[in-house]
């Protein structure tokens, strides 16, 4: 039987600020289905990145629960956490958090280590069509942010994730360089049957997914 890849169901989630209690997710729902694409839209401070960090392991809850390829994550240790992360989850930022002092495959090689993958054709592929290929051995601080943030890319579906995180992968990037790297995004996560949820303050952006979800006063609307 095949499962969502992500469930939330009535899922809460607040923080303490000083002596007040600041509650930013009120009981959302939502289910991400494999090869899904969809785009998270919201005013600042609605909680968008917090939902990002709930669903890949980063925040905790404690009301409602959060499914990942249907388990039940509210009983997982470290160790469920990052088997989970290591053969299921990409993670993509606006900062490309790369290891400057590595050069571009190093990077995606280093990353594959950590899932206890290996280097393959698929990863010659990424490097290829992403534009990369004559840029493999440079220290990724000589490149542009365009380039490094494909590099991040290329790391994070280098072994093939079943779900991808983005949280405005394209917010340091001029327009140009976005909408490269949405499209190249987007084209590769298809052929991984890699699913996307991507935060977004662009509609250019939220265009090139196939849903778009928005997020205010705590709740999910379509
Ligand atoms: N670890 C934390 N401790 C306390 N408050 C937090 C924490 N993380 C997030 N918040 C608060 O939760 C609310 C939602 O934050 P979040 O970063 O999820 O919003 P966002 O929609 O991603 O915002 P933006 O679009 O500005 O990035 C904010 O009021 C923020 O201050």
């Amino acid at each position: 039987m095949s499962h969502a890849i992500v469930s939330l169901r009535q899922v809460s989630k607040g923080f303490n600020d000083g002596d007040k209690y600041h509650q930013v997710l009120t009981g959302i729902n939502l289910s991400i289905n494999p090869a899904d694409t969809v785009a998270l839209t919201g005013p600042s401070g609605s909680g968008k990145s917090t939902l990002l960090n709930i669903i890949g392991g980063f925040e905790f809850i404690k009301q409602g629960q959060l499914l990942l390829n249907g388990s039940d994550t509210s009983n997982w240790q470290d160790k469920q956490w990052s088997q989970f992360r290591r053969q299921h989850l990409g993670v993509v930022f606006q900062q490309f958090n790369l290891l400057t002092p590595l050069n571009v495959r190093d990077n995606i090689a280093f990353s594959l280590r950590l899932n206890q993958q290996n280097w393959s054709p698929w990863c010659d592929y990424l490097l290829s069509q992403l534009g990369l290929d004559e840029v493999k051995n440079r220290n990724v601080e000589t490149l542009s942010g365009g380039q490094q943030q494909r590099v991040a890319i290329a790391r994070a579906l280098a072994h093939k994730p079943s779900l991808l995180l983005a949280d405005e992968p394209t917010g340091n990037l001029d327009e140009k360089a976005g909408q490269q790297v949405m499209s190249l995004l987007t084209q590769l996560a298809q052929e991984s049957q890699t699913s996307i949820l991507m935060v977004t303050h662009s509609n250019e952006c939220a265009a090139f997914m196939q849903r778009r979800w928005h997020l205010e006063q705590g709740l999910i609307h379509e």
